[in-house]
């Protein structure tokens, strides 16, 4: 695998530089290639289906900035929105109509949410469904599961407890344990340790946040019942059902995971897609629970530059293209294609793989296990071989996730030559593997 790591020197100088202020030289921990080896790639710019590193080298993409660019990167429509609104001021500190247009348009695509409230990322959103579900309900405790992530926010950085049904423990430091004993961590797609835990803990539960497709993990789907078994408890016990909807969200559906599993979530937390590649996540849902926001009521929540003007205009013009008819069955054309292809090559070669996929979203899987549906499967899958095939591939001009535990993104510009390109390049890693 070592002779697959360094890319060009000038490469390791610029990582070398950035690591001189910048904590493991990158501004989020999954681009340092850790879960992968060797050194991350510098990127230039963006055009389409592709990357361009600073040696000029060209990718086509798979990761699209871990979801935003569905449309591809720099789309001349994005571009020029964005261009447009720059020239008309950065941020005003003060209402806009676009955000309004957004918030319209977000309440049209998914009726789950009678009310939005814009932020700057998953993480305000998700942080602030938390707070919302407790100010609503007036007790404590949340639920979440193995596997999912939810962005930082402290309630959402732990993991299960040592027993299944116990009080959460920390999965990072910094994070107090009188905090984390408020969550319980389940196991996905468990669908009798959901009912367990209502049985156990029902009064005190103020909401339940769940991935409805899984894709921090790998690309896990909910079984049948799981997100239907969810909303039933949080009806029976009065609790509030959070789809974090960050990655699915105008992902694998126009109108979310909800869309695609018919599940009505109380709240909605979106980013990544509507802020087109600008920094914006949002929150929403029910009437009667958004109402408890600030100014309306007594959970606070607020943002300098939720809602700024460059990054509603990019949205909105994003929209115009995504509700074209077709936009989302041609994607998942798209993308059924690519997986198709490097499902012949593995074979072909021998290599225990297989692929799922949610709409524009999809999972690799080295293993010769037949279901993935928890976090158990996706432990036992082989990451070493998924190093081989990441670098392989990137050696080859093709940019996967550089995680074993993370999910694919396909675009509307990868053509069909991107496809069969990436196709022959599989072929030839599998040969080598
Ligand atoms: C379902 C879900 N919910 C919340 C978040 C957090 O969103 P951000 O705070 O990174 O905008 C995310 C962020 N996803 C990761 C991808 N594994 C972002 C990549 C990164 O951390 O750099 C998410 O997938």
């Amino acid at each position: 695998l070592s002779r697959f790591m360094s890319l060009s020197p000038k490469q390791e100088q610029l990582f070398k530089q950035a690591s001189k202020h910048i904590p493991g030289g990158v501004n989020s921990p999954v681009r340092a290639f850790n879960g992968v080896g060797g050194t991350p790639v510098f990127i230039e710019k963006a055009k389409g289906a592709y990357l361009y590193d600073v040696d000029g080298k060209r990718y086509v993409d798979y990761v699209g900035s871990w979801g935003p660019m569905i449309l591809g990167h720099a789309h001349p429509d994005i571009i020029q929105a964005v261009q447009e609104a720059a020239v008309d001021g950065l941020s005003f500190g003060a209402p806009t109509v676009h955000e309004t247009t957004l918030a319209d348009l977000i309440c049209e695509i998914m009726p789950s949410i009678e009310l939005v409230r814009m932020t700057n990322s998953g993480t305000e959103a998700t942080m602030t469904a938390i707070r919302l579900a407790r100010g609503y309900t007036g007790r404590d405790m949340i639920v979440k599961f193995e596997g999912c992530y939810h962005g930082h926010s402290d309630s959402l950085l732990v993991k299960a407890g040592s027993g299944m049904l116990t009080m959460g423990e920390p999965t990072s430091k910094g994070v107090p344990a009188d905090f984390a004993k408020h969550t319980v961590t389940l196991p996905y797609n468990d669908i009798e340790a959901v009912k367990a835990c209502f049985a156990k803990y029902g009064q005190e539960i103020a909401g339940v946040i769940v991935e409805p497709v899984a894709g921090n993990m790998n690309l896990v789907k909910p079984i049948k019942g799981f997100l239907e078994t969810i909303r039933e408890q949080c009806d029976q016990y009065k609790s509030v059902f959070i789809i974090d909807e960050v990655m699915t969200g105008f992902r694998v559906a126009l109108g979310g995971a909800q869309a695609y599993y018919n599940v009505k979530p109380d709240l909605t937390t979106l980013g990544k897609i509507i802020g087109a590649g600008l920094p914006v996540g949002a929150f929403g849902g029910k009437r009667e629970i958004m109402e408890c926001i600030a100014p309306l009521g007594g959970v606070y929540q607020a943002g300098t530059l939720s809602g700024n003007p460059l990054a509603m205009r990019a949205g909105i013009k994003m929209f115009e293209t995504l509700r074209q008819p077709n936009f989302y069955t041609d994607l998942s054309a798209k993308l059924d294609q690519l997986l198709q292809g490097l499902q012949a090559a593995a074979d072909e070669a021998g290599i225990p793989f297989f692929t799922q996929q949610a709409g524009g979203l999809f999972g690799l899987y080295f293993t010769d296990q037949t279901e993935i549906s928890s976090f158990d499967h996706i432990l036992k899958c082989d990451i070493e071989a998924f190093r081989k095939f990441f670098h392989g591939m990137l050696n080859r001009g093709v940019n996967l996730a550089p995680s074993a535990f993370e999910a694919g993104f396909i675009s509307a510009a990868h053509s069909d030559e991107d496809i069969q390109f990436t196709i022959d390049m599989a072929k030839q890693v599998f040969a080598e593997m």
